[in-house]
Parts: structure tokens; C-alpha cells; sequence
């Protein structure tokens, strides 16, 4: 990307947070232009735009832009970014549970210098945990509290015959690893990896789901012990239309892309 030749972004997936960064995008972002969009059924997807912006199946994205957002169910992160990742070329990813079992996909960007970015997403202080990465990590703890339908119909539910429509108290529905949660929460749980891929990695990071009744909101807390720092965090999030994401997660991708193209960037 080059002076005055703005980054041309494809947005793959017109959900909660896909059809905010579509707005935001024809809003006007600085130094970035919306180039094509795709969706799981491209005659309504056209009906929902603003402007006749190209709509294609994610494999057709590629040769119309410079950067992806990947804002899909998660099982289509290889469709969308192998393409963009043999070219070179970037991927921004949400659906960040499912790089666990893609991790090719991490090999090809490598080898044909690509990038992917994992945006915080939902979640804090991602900085502060890779700051503290380049010193010595102790344990990194999350626990995640959601109202019971942020969690409805979660495949690790089903598996284990957990309950939770009806509950009267808060109940941990889930202790273990966010490489575990990727796979039983594949929905839900894309913070807790994007945490872990930051901090000390999938295996090592604890995790704990409750499904809390009396809650409006998806919180996050985390703590972290260090070598250079011990830090606790939390966010409150109002969901989005999808009660499953929060709000902020869309508002995160697009301040990533508008740090893509500033003269001044703030924050690791
Ligand atoms: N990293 C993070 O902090 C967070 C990540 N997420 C993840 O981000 C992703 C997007 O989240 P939302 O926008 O809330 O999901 P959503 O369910 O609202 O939107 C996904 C969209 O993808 C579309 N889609 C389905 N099949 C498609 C296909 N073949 N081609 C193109 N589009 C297709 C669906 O029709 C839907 O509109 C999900 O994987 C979600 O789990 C969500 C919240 C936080
Ligand atoms: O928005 C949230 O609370 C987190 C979320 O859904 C995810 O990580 O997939």
C-alpha cells in the first residue's frame, strides 16, 4: 500500500460484526476503501448495501483486495484466508479458535509473507499481556460470565447434557483450556484464544465458563502473573444483535484498521 492508494478491504461474512465494519468502511476510514463483501447468500447481501460493492464467494475475494475480515462462522477461516495468505497478502481474523486447528495457515503466511491479525476483539489489554510476554508469563486466568443465551446452544452443552435455559443461580458450566473452549464453545470463546495466542499459548491458559442469569452482559475478567508486572482486568460487554458477540468486538476491527493506515499509532 502506497501513498495516496488506499488499503482495499474485502469483509467476509455480513453478521453482527461484519455488516458494522461494512458501515464504518462506507462511512469513511482513513487510508482504507470497501472493495467486496461476501456473504452466505449473496441476492440479499446485495439488497443490504449501501452502494453495488462486489459480492462474491469468499474464495472469489482475493484478487479485489489487500486485506480480509474474516467475520464468519468459524468453520470458514480456511476458505477465506488461505486464499489472501498464498498471496501474500492479510487476513484479519475474529474467528480466532479455529486458527488452533488451521495452524497451516499460520505456515503460509509465513512462507509467503502474509499476516494475520487477531484483533482484542471483545476482550482487554491484549498489549499488556504481549508486553508482558517478552519477559517471563507465570499464569494467565480468564473467567467468563455470560447470560444464558450468549451460551444457548454451545456444542459442549449438548455433548455433556448441561442444562442451562431455566437456571436460577449463576452456574460454571466449563473449566479447562481455551484450546478445549475453541472446540466446545467455538462461538463464544474466540477471546480466550486470542488470549492465550498473546500470552503463554492454548494448553496453559486457564479458563472458566459460567452461564450467569441475573447478567445483561458478556464479562470477561482476567488475570495475569508476570516476571515485570501482576495485572487484573475485566470488561463488561452489551451484546450486539448477536447475543453472543459483544458490541465493542466490531468497534475493535475497526480501530485495527484505522491504525493500519495512521500517521500515528498508539498502543502495541
Ligand atoms: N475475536 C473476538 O473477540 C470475537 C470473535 N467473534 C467471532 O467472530 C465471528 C463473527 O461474529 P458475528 O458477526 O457475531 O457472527 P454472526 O453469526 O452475526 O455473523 C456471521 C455471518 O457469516 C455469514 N455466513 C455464513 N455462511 C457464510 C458463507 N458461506 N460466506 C459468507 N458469509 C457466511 C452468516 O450468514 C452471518 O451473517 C464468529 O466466528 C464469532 O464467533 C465474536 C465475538 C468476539
Ligand atoms: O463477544 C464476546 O463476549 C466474546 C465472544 O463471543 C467470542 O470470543 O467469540
Amino acid at each position: 500500500m502506497g501513498k495516496g492508494s488506499p488499503l482495499r478491504v474485502a469483509v467476509a461474512g455480513l453478521g453482527a460484526v461484519g455488516m458494522a465494519v461494512v458501515r464504518a468502511l462506507e462511512a469513511g476510514l482513513p487510508g482504507c476503501e470497501l472493495a467486496a463483501v461476501s456473504a452466505r447468500d449473496l441476492g440479499a447481501a446485495r439488497a443490504r448495501l449501501p452502494r453495488a460493492v462486489p459480492v462474491l464467494p469468499v474464495e472469489e475475494l482475493e484478487p479485489l483486495a489487500d486485506l480480509v475480515v474474516e467475520a464468519a462462522p468459524a468453520a470458514l477461516l480456511p476458505a477465506i484466508a488461505a486464499p489472501f495468505l498464498s498471496a501474500g497478502k492479510g487476513v484479519v481474523v475474529l474467528s480466532a479458535g479455529a486458527l488452533l486447528r488451521n495452524d497451516h495457515l499460520i505456515a503460509l503466511a509465513r512462507e509467503r509473507g502474509g499476516q494475520i491479525t487477531v484483533p482484542t476483539g471483545a476482550l482487554i489489554g491484549l498489549d499488556a499481556v504481549a508486553a508482558a510476554a517478552e519477559g517471563v508469563i507465570h499464569s494467565v486466568r480468564m473467567v467468563t460470565r455470560k447470560p444464558v443465551r450468549g451460551l444457548a446452544g454451545a456444542p459442549y452443552l449438548i455433548e455433556n447434557g448441561i442444562e442451562i435455559e431455566g437456571i436460577g443461580e449463576p452456574l460454571r458450566v466449563f473449566k479447562g483450556t481455551p484450546r478445549e473452549a475453541a472446540v466446545g464453545f467455538p462461538a463464544n470463546l474466540n477471546v480466550a484464544v486470542a488470549l492465550s495466542l498473546v500470552g503463554i499459548g492454548p494448553d496453559r491458559t486457564e479458563l472458566e465458563i459460567w452461564a450467569d442469569p441475573a447478567l445483561a452482559r458478556n464479562v470477561h475478567s482476567i488475570a495475569v502473573e508476570s516476571d515485570s508486572a501482576n495485572f487484573t482486568m475485566s470488561i463488561e460487554n452489551l451484546p450486539s444483535e448477536n447475543p453472543k458477540t459483544g458490541r465493542i468486538t466490531a468497534l475493535s476491527v475497526i480501530a485495527c484498521l484505522r491504525k493500519m493506515g495512521a500517521p500515528l499509532r498508539v498502543g502495541t
